[in-house]
């Protein structure tokens, strides 16, 4: 054997004998594992994998173990090593093992880097408003963001497929610069999108880059729609199948969720899908009414029950009965009340106030809070048993931010309600002022995105909605980064990400913003695969 070739190998190499003994070591692996020939290497323990040493393994089984990861770690520190071994047999006789070693910390750290840098992309694709679908030079898609997921087929994984076929629309068609156009997409049929498709630098294909606009034809199809419960959101369609499966059920619902993210209009689409829909939907408010009127507002009184009560005067229970009893914020019952309540689930009667005589109802419950139920009854606020009795199905109403695309569909309903209400011709609304709309975040919910196109369509003095319209924290929301806010900032690329959004990656505001001149950053953004 030339061991001179051996000792130049990048490789380590390790002869251990049948008994364990080391009989042969190279540089490389006597640099790597300080171990030398004669030694044994029984209590050595060198590799994560000597539990499962494969020469025990062979004197026990007559066969080899299988590694499933080659990615070995180092008992002495905590290095990885790629990790291989050939047994030797001489004359037919198992005379050892010749193991191979090489240092894979290295690759394991370019592993790690490619992982980080492909999760970073794709919260970057996903939190974005755009839908953006990367092709490659024959229109077959091989990248998209959950945006263009949901815009083009909801579920179905789009990869591979032909985007053409996808938008009906020829790519040569799609144009260079931004520009309002109508697609065709199996999730949402005719759409209109302010869209750019863009050639990649390299060559390789392009990238589509969309976001849904109002338009006037959609807005009449919203405003045919009776039920007001606007949504075009996977996420809201999934709520819809739930509480559709549930409708006809007896079973009591808690829906849960921020304030108003439509969890009364939620409430209504239960009743109006469940066989209850011609008897009445009720509410109540808890939160609304004075403590001392409540009980009396939910189970009725008698005459004379107390002072006023100049006549019987059914509760909202009872007017309910046969259909459906909303009881809105729920968490501010009070205690006493919500014994009654309990009462009423398990045994569907009640008392009048002032009455002995028990009646009985039948009731669907649904009820909805935007606090969290089970802190108020871990706080002792609110009765555990009363929770789980109405929570038999809860639903959660996801927040307009979890739905952005909602937001398109939602400005057209409003804007047509509004309109009619107010008795204005409005027809639409500014590209720019969509643009800012879907850009905010809504802590309001969908009833702040209402009152904000009430308010628009009360100022617009044109046809159209215009940027002016809107509310300054709206409009001023995308806040242009300074030096000092990005003075925490860690990582280049994100700094750098960070500030293009801010400026509508406008490469030359960028620049100055972070100090350098166009050439670097060209050069950073190149560097860091960002064009
Ligand atoms: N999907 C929707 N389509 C159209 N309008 C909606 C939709 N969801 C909510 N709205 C409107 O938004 C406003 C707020 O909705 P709603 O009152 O149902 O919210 P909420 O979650 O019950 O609020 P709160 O917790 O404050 O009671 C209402 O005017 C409602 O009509």
């Amino acid at each position: 054997m030339d061991l001179d070739l051996l000792n130049n190998l990048s490789t380590g190499v390790i002869f251990v004998d049948k008994n364990k003994e080391i009989k042969y070591v190279n540089k490389t692996a006597k640099d790597i594992l300080n171990i030398k020939e004669g030694q044994s290497c029984k209590n050595l323990k060198m590799f994560d994998i000597c539990k499962k040493c494969p020469i025990d393994y062979y004197n026990k089984h007559s066969t080899f173990p299988e590694f499933e990861d080659f990615n070995i770690t180092l008992s002495c520190c905590s290095k990885k090593v790629c990790y291989s071994f050939k047994p030797v047999f001489e004359n037919g006789e198992f005379a050892g093992i010749i193991e191979e070693i090489r240092d894979s910390t290295k690759v394991n750290q370019y592993i790690e880097i490619i992982k980080k840098e492909k999760e970073f992309s794709h919260l970057i694709l996903d939190s974005v408003i755009d839908a953006i679908v990367v092709v490659d030079n024959q229109g077959k898609i091989i990248n998209y963001n959950q945006n263009a997921k949901n815009l083009l087929c909801r579920e179905v994984d789009i990869k591979g497929m032909n985007l053409s076929l996808l938008i009906k629309k020829d790519l040569k068609e799609l144009p260079s610069s931004r520009e309002d156009i109508i697609i065709e997409t199996p999730a949402y049929g005719k759409i209109k999108v302010s869209a750019v498709f863009t050639r990649l630098k390299s060559g390789e294909g392009s990238i589509f880059s969309f976001y849904v606009v109002p338009d006037c034809m959609l807005s009449q199809e919203a405003a045919s729609n009776k039920s007001r419960l606007i949504t075009k959101s996977s996420l809201m369609v999934y709520v819809l199948d739930i509480a559709k499966t549930v409708a006809d059920t007896t079973a009591n619902v808690l829906l849960e969720g921020e304030s108003g993210t439509g969890k009364n209009v939620l409430a209504k689409y239960i009743h109006n899908q469940s066989s209850r829909r011609d008897k009445p939907f009720v509410k109540i408010n808890c939160a609304a009414i004075p403590d001392n009127l409540l009980e009396s507002e939910l189970f009725g009184y008698v005459k004379g029950a107390f002072t006023g009560a100049v006549k019987d005067k059914p509760g909202k229970v009872e007017l309910a009965d046969g259909g459906t009893l909303f009881l809105d914020e729920i968490g501010e019952l009070p205690t006493y009340l919500q014994s009654k309540l309990l009462h009423l689930i398990q045994e569907k009667e009640f008392e009048r106030l002032g009455d002995t005589k028990t009646k009985k109802v039948d009731v669907r419950i649904i009820a909805a809070t935007n606090k969290d139920l089970s802190q108020l009854v871990k706080e002792g606020k609110f009765r555990e048993d009363l929770y789980y009795r109405l929570k038999v199905i809860s639903i959660k109403v996801p927040a307009l931010r979890e739905r952005k695309e909602d937001i398109p569909f939602l400005i057209n309903y409003f804007i047509d309600l509004y309109s009619k209400q107010y008795n204005k011709h409005i027809k639409g609304i500014s590209p720019e002022a969509v643009r800012l709309l879907l850009n905010y975040d809504y802590p309001g919910n969908i009833r702040e995105l209402e009152n904000i196109i009430e308010r628009a369509v009360i100022l617009a003095k044109g046809k159209f909605i215009e940027v002016s319209d809107l509310p300054d924290e709206i409009v001023y929301n995308t806040k242009i980064l300074t030096q000092n806010d990005l003075d925490e900032e860690i990582d280049e690329k994100q700094k750098i990400l960070r500030v293009l959004e801010s400026v509508n990656w406008n490469k030359s505001k960028a620049a100055k913003i972070l100090n350098i001149d166009r050439v670097t950053l060209w050069r950073k953004l190149k560097k860091y695969g960002l064009v």
